[in-house]
């Protein structure tokens, strides 16, 4: 419920900044308009600009809003030379300063493709019907974006396209500085048709996009992943995990500009292809772990597509990037992707030599919601603990592991199949390992606080009676064990007043036999168990026999 009304609450302000940006002519669909009717238009802007009467909201950004210290030509001026200072801000010459340094995934043929294409724009070009204009550049700057491009640009959104960073099959990200020497990031979504297939499964089951995603509709689809993208990346700094920086109006339909994560051009490599000490790795594993968790818990969004290459290493620290499939975490295979990022994440570190988490602790651990913001520290170092002193993950790790990999997670007990048999499962203190909805569902934690409540009274019970108290000192939270190792103290009923190292001993002897007991408790069960495909039949028969 509470959830729900947060969401509401979070989703009609995104609402608002969106409504805000339409207001403020972000969106408007520039595939009708003749060029010659886009450079009526950026000259009715530039005369508009150069009014004195006309008043600029604080917040546009247009270049003069701040003082104005450009002195842009009288609109009197003879087209040309109005198009040329176009042509001076968009400043295709720097593209060589800037060419040696865009050495990621950098394609010349692209920087050579928008110089031109810009260009073109620039000095004003009238339309044509070269099909090769019209299909794309690296099929991202077609003849629209161009145009919306030399449109943000005309307000001073950016002041140069220095170069491609890279181009890929959704996208292509570009270099661009402002004049005062920022530097920005814009990423220009495809809006050719076949290139969004992959995506409708986070789209669909989106609450935000409920409306449809437009699939149908290339363009209108890749104006819903940048309005995505934009979104979820201001979700992600509001929680403080360390993104881009953005806002709603620097997105025009299928772009979205952005900080750019690197430093005089050189863009920041992705964690693949950073070459990290093993310290730096180990760091690196924790920061991003905790982001993940971050992610999940305060921006209730699951990235979906979490690994080294959506992932940037700049100044010490990880940087996420590529957010626009990023999915609400009630999205029905939230708890799949989520799982994915997981074996993606662990993979990457694990392979580079740090010791990390099983795909079931790591997961568990983003999900667990009743582990507290200060805890956070204290419950990594005793699972690092923990990590350290079983050393390299044992084959039964590693199956159980792809076994829960493989498995549906039950994200409520509304979820959950065989409810009463889990019930009996847990009453009768047999393992629950496989009950794999006990962390999401806070049961786990429910759990615990009954079991230590149950072990207190026990105490208080046995100190009345001067019986030595058993203590469990294991914070690992085994219900199973501790608690047979309380009923077995109990039908014991020792009384003597005994060693705490003794008891102590005492204690892990009686947990070892116990886990030995229900190693050949389920040996023995596995003998007689009836298949779940024979259980389903003989089911089957007898409701059919009952309908006959
Ligand atoms: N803000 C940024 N600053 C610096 N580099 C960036 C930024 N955003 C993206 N990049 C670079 O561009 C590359 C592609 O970006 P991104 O992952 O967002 O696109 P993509 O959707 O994966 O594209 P595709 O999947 O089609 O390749 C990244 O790997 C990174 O090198
Ligand atoms: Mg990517």
């Amino acid at each position: 419920m509470e959830n729900d009304i947060e969401k509401k609450i979070n989703n009609h302000t995104e609402q608002q900044q969106y409504q805000q940006d339409e207001i403020e002519g972000g969106d408007e669909e520039v595939s009708s308009y003749s060029d010659s009717e886009i450079g009526d238009a950026l000259d009715l802007l530039d005369s508009k600009n150069e009014d004195v009467g006309y008043s600029f909201s604080p917040n546009s950004w247009c270049p003069n809003s701040h003082g104005g210290h450009h002195h842009y030509s009288s609109t009197l001026q003879p087209r040309t030379n109005r198009n040329q200072k176009f042509f001076h801000r968009i400043r295709a010459s720097p593209l060589e300063e800037w060419e040696g340094r865009m050495n990621v995934g950098m394609s010349n043929s692209v920087i050579t493709a928008i110089r031109g294409s810009v260009r073109e724009s620039a000095i004003g070009k009238t339309k044509t019907t070269d099909k090769a204009d019209r299909a794309t550049v690296e099929q991202a700057i077609d003849q629209n974006t161009r145009k919306i491009l030399y449109k943000m640009l005309n307000k001073g959104v950016f002041d140069a396209i220095n170069g491609c960073i890279s181009t890929g099959k959704e996208a292509n990200v570009y270099h661009a500085t402002k004049s005062h020497g920022q530097e920005l990031a814009i990423k220009i979504y495809k809006t050719s048709v076949l290139e969004f297939k992959d995506k409708g499964r986070y789209m669909q089951g989106d609450y935000r996009y409920s409306n449809g995603c437009g699939k149908h509709n290339p363009r209108e689809m890749a104006r819903k992943w940048a309005e995505k993208e934009i979104r979820n990346l201001m979700r992600l700094k509001a929680a403080g995990i360390r993104c881009p920086t953005t806002s709603c109006n620097l997105r025009r339909l299928h772009i979205v500009v952005m900080e750019f994560i690197g430093k005089s051009g050189w863009a920041a490599p992705r964690l693949k292809d950073a070459a990290l000490s093993s310290d730096k790795l180990r760091e690196g594993y924790v920061e991003i772990i905790i982001a993940m968790r971050t992610l999940y818990q305060k921006c209730k969004l699951v990235h979906g597509d979490l690994s080294e290459y959506n992932i940037l290493y700049y100044e010490g620290h990880l940087y996420i990037i590529d957010v626009s499939q990023a999915v609400e975490h009630e999205h029905p295979h939230a708890l799949d992707f989520l799982r994915e990022d997981c074996v993606h994440v662990s993979d990457f570190f694990k392979k580079h030599g740090v010791a990390v988490m099983t795909i079931r602790e790591l997961f568990d651990f983003i999900v667990d919601a009743t582990i507290a913001d200060d805890a956070v520290d204290s419950y990594l170092e005793e699972m690092q603990r923990k990590i350290l002193a079983r050393g390299d993950v044992s084959v039964e790790d590693e199956i159980a592991d792809s076994v829960f990999v493989q498995s549906f997670i039950p994200r409520t007990l509304d979820d959950v199949e065989n409810a009463e048999e889990d019930v009996q499962q847990i009453t009768n203190l047999k393992d629950t390992n496989d009950l794999y909805y006990l962390t999401i569902t806070g049961l786990k934690h429910a759990l615990s606080l009954t079991q230590s409540t149950q072990q207190n009274t026990q105490q208080q019970k046995s100190s009345a009676t001067k019986d030595s108290p058993i203590i469990s000192d294991d914070k690992s939270n085994n219900l199973e064990d501790d608690a047979k190792v309380q009923s077995d103290a109990d039908q014991d009923g020792k009384s003597e007043a005994v060693d705490p190292a003794d008891k102590k001993a005492a204690r892990k002897e009686a947990r070892k036999d116990n886990k030995k007991k229900v190693k050949e408790e389920k040996r023995e069960a596995r003998k007689t168990k009836v298949p779940k495909a024979v259980q389903k039949r003989k089911k089957k028969l007898a409701k059919s026999r009952k309908t006959r």
